[in-house]
């Protein structure tokens, strides 16, 4: 989780830095999606950023817990009404760590609101290891159904990409950096080059 979170935080740096971006609004579901996105938003912050948290349904575990006790000490701020935060113009940009690969539609609340806000929102949308509401294999949702209209601009896949990540137009980097190359070899994907200690690799096109 914490390098999972650090990668996105890099890749967002990289696609959308500080200087040009500083308000990132960081959209967090119940599961380790979340859990990415809190220690995201940990890492933004670190890194210049204004990030501003919605996490509408809390996990109960205490690391869940300590990861919300550790933001408040940062004095990083919640909030309740993220369209607020988008309508007011206090963030320029959006990281979706609602649901990772455990997503099973159809979309249940508080999340219907979110996908829309997602669906509606002009700003860049970083998603964290799959775009929420997208299957894990079959990709995005179909057309005309909540979450068909969702195109995020970035997704930092972590360990390994999905074979969701197929139908993903946009900037794609791998984070995570778990894997071995005979690993790599035997799941049948290539682990692209790293350059020297970076935390994540740029795909150099969206296909995998
Ligand atoms: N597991 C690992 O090895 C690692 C995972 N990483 C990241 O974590 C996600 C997978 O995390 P997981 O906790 O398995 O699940 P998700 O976070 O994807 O989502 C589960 C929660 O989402 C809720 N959910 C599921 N479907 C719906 C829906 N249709 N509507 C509303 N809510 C939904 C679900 O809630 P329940 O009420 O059903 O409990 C779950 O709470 C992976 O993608 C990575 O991002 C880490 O990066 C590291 C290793």
């Amino acid at each position: 989780m914490e390098l999972a979170g650090l990668s996105v935080a890099c890749a967002i740096r990289r696609c959308y830095p500080p200087s040009d971006y500083k308000g990132v609004l960081i959209a967090a579901g119940p599961g380790n999606n979340g859990g990415d996105g809190l220690v995201c938003a940990r890492h933004l912050y670190l890194f210049g950023y204004s990030p501003v948290i919605y996490y509408p349904k809390r996990s109960g575990s205490d690391l869940y817990h300590r990861l919300v006790k550790q933001l408040e000490n940062f004095d990083i701020k919640f909030t309740e009404e993220p369209e607020k935060e988008i309508a007011d113009g206090k963030v320029d940009q959006i990281v979706d760590a609602l649901f990772g690969f455990s997503f099973k539609p159809p979309i249940r609340d508080p999340f219907r609101f979110t996908i829309e806000l997602f669906e509606s929102s002009k700003l860049p949308i970083t998603s964290v290891d799959i775009p929420s509401s997208w299957d894990v294999n079959n990709g995005p949702p179909s057309e005309g159904e909540l979450g068909s209209n969702f195109h995020p601009s970035v997704l930092v896949s972590l360990t390994a990409p999905k074979p969701a990540s197929e139908y993903f137009k946009g900037r794609h980097f791998l984070g995570g950096r778990f894997i071995s190359p005979k690993l790599a070899k035997e799941w049948g994907f290539t682990v692209p080059n790293y350059e020297g200690s970076d935390q994540i690799v740029e795909y150099t096109d969206s296909r995998i």
